[in-house]
């Protein structure tokens, strides 16, 4: 039987970077990460990194919503692929979901699946909770509130960061969920042990009223009727994402402005931003960027373009900010400071 541990989490809360540094580790050689994004474009599955055992495989679209078959035929595929020797023996799988994901189905899927019974079986959940960001998310997102009432375990991430309160998070996890061990992470930095050996999952085990909502989750409506199933890039609630592509190589400083702006004045309604961009200054090293919400992290720098695409993505999730607002600020801000530099020519 091969164990399935679902990682959860909202948008940016560090699923990504506990997942990398895990499968760094050789207590986790041997694994298969199914990496779901929401949104046109995925960059996760180009930046993380595996040993020659592990791999990763990306699945698009809303998981929450296209679960029922897509997860089921992906892992399915996964062990036929294994059997056929086309992929290394994994003997444990990840799924992460995208942070938008309600868990319920998902979990749903794995426990019930007959194409998957005798085979794989759900093993766990790991829920990262961002110590900045996570009371507000918890506030505004419904979704996040359901992430961290189904996990076994629950990961706080950024406690590092100014603007972190773990304390008071703490306090909300343990009301939420009193079962679950809340663990800490240094910029993914955990020990493997303690966050999968919760065992086989066991809804009968848990506090008796999440087997009951996980029931109703069950019998909700079909996908259909969730009323975004023929378009995957919208969650409702004014919630969007896409991606710009661009071209031409960006200059530093007009980054730097341009997410200053950005965060500065629609801080709060954008969910997630991560890129990879060519920056004018630094060709061959691309930059790596994340927000979320207003917080944005210090860009890293790959050593190399992760794939020949060397076009800059960045990928928005965002609510109610029109795509175009984004685009022509993007463009206002590297003009000015073109215009800038060729003033300062002499
Ligand atoms: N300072 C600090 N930054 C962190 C920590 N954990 C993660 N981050 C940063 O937070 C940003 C988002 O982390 P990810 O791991 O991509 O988050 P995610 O949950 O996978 O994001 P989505 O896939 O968009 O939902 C990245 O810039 C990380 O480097 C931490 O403990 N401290």
């Amino acid at each position: 039987m091969i164990p399935v541990s679902v990682l959860t989490g909202f948008l940016g809360s560090g699923k990504t970077t506990l997942l990398s540094h895990l499968l760094r580790r050789p207590e986790f050689a041997r694994t298969a990460v199914v990496i779901n994004e929401f949104g046109e474009v995925g960059l996760d599955h180009e930046l993380v990194e595996t040993s020659d055992e592990s791999f990763v495989t990306l699945q698009t679209g809303c998981l929450c919503c296209t679960i029922r078959g897509d997860l089921v035929r992906t892992l399915d595929d996964l062990l036929r692929r294994r059997d056929a020797g086309a992929v290394p023996p994994f003997e444990r799988v990840v799924v992460e979901t995208t942070g938008l994901a309600d868990p319920a189905p998902i979990l749903h899927a794995l426990m019930t699946d007959a194409a998957l019974a005798g085979r794989m079986a759900l093993a766990g959940v790991v829920a990262t909770v961002d110590a900045v960001n996570g009371a507000g998310t918890l506030d505004r997102h419904a979704e996040s509130v359901k992430q961290v009432a189904v996990a076994d375990r629950l990961v706080l991430t950024k406690t590092d960061l100014p603007g972190a309160a773990p304390a008071a998070l703490r306090a909300r996890l343990a009301a939420l969920n009193p079962a679950a061990p809340v663990l800490q992470a240094d910029h993914g930095r955990i020990e493997p042990e303690q966050l999968f050996d919760a065992g086989l999952y066991d809804p009968a085990g848990k506090a008796p009223d999440v087997a009951r909502w996980l029931a109703a989750e069950a019998h909700a409506a079909p996908p259909r009727r969730h009323g975004h199933a023929h378009d995957p890039n919208r969650h409702g609630a004014g919630i969007a994402t896409f991606c710009l592509v661009r071209e031409r190589p960006i200059r530093a400083v007009a980054l730097a402005l341009f997410l200053e702006t950005l965060a500065e004045h629609r801080g709060a309604d954008l969910l997630r931003v991560k890129g990879i961009l060519d920056i004018a200054e630094s060709p061959d090293r691309p930059a790596v960027i994340h927000g979320v919400q207003h917080v944005f992290h210090p860009p890293a720098w790959l050593d190399r373009w992760p794939s020949e695409d060397r076009r800059s993505r960045l990928v928005f999730i965002t609510r109610d900010i029109p795509r175009a607002w984004i685009e022509q600020l993007l463009e206002a801000l590297d003009e000015e400071v073109a215009q800038a530099e060729g003033a300062a020519r002499p």
